[in-house]
């Protein structure tokens, strides 16, 4: 898989060096590209914003240094898709990330300000997939973070990144499976720290029961947490006495 990122601030993405993604890095399943979005602002100041045009508050970014940049980044008839991180944008959910997983080249365009000039996005869109994506319910200064958050998402999904492969499936997102339920607590040696023990049932080996017990715990974290996702599984009638007790 082939990243591309654009954003006034490539420093933010020293840190893909480190994490998961190095590891997918090195073994050369993904091939990462940063790009300082001022390399196509050619006045001395190399500007990237300006006022918004209806007046407001904050600067927008101006439409031309964006054109330049995913030609250059994704020359024409080539094809890729554009990820815009914004408040504004559909949900990424862990759906998302799994199609993200599958795709061949993605870049990334980190907005900053009150955002980027909309014909930017118009533009793009007459030659490659577009998606407006959100993180979360929050505004940040900048989609740098989001990128991030987005690419560790994505990155854990591509096969041989993670240790241990089950570990993807099992996801309480994970699309693969009939339900979406909030991950029950973990537990790992020692048996007992500062006085308190690990459920006896996960010592049991008795595998029947733990997973039984792991689903009740997955149940009423989600109930308690997320009711709204609860609707989403299908339950039975051992899932429902979980839930009444
Ligand atoms: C591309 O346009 C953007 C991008 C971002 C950065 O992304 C996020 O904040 C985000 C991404 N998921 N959740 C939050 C911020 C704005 C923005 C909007 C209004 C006022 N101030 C800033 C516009």
């Amino acid at each position: 898989m082939r990243l591309d990122i654009v954003t006034i601030f490539p420093e933010y993405f020293a840190p893909l060096d480190v994490s998961l993604l190095g590891k997918a890095r090195r073994r050369g399943d993904v091939d990462v590209h940063v790009h300082d979005l001022r390399g196509w602002a050619h006045d001395r100041h190399r500007t990237v914003d300006d006022t918004p045009y209806g007046g407001g508050p904050g600067m927008v970014m101006k439409p031309e240094p964006w054109g330049e940049a995913l030609d250059a980044v994704v020359p024409p008839p080539s094809s890729a898709r554009l990820v815009v991180p914004t408040p504004s944008g559909r949900p990424f959910t862990q759906e998302l990330a799994v199609e993200y997983a599958a795709e061949p080249w993605l870049v990334f365009a980190c907005g900053r300000y009150e955002g980027i000039d909309a014909r930017v996005i118009e533009d793009a869109r007459e030659r490659m997939p577009v998606d407006e994506v959100s993180i979360g319910d929050y505004v940040l200064a900048g989609g740098e973070v989001a990128v991030l958050v987005i690419v560790e998402a994505v990155s854990r999904l591509l096969p041989g990144v993670l240790g241990n492969a089950d570990s993807v499936t099992d996801d309480s997102f994970a699309p693969g499976r009939m339900e979406a339920l909030l991950e029950g607590p973990v537990y790992t040696k020692p048996a007992t720290w500062r006085g308190r023990d690990v459920p006896d049932v996960l010592m049991s080996g008795n595998h029947g029961a733990i997973a039984r017990w792991r689903r009740d715990q997955a149940l009423r974290r989600t109930a308690a947490r997320r009711p709204e996702l609860i609707g989403r599984n299908p339950l039975d009638e051992a899932d429902r006495r979980a839930l009444a007790e």
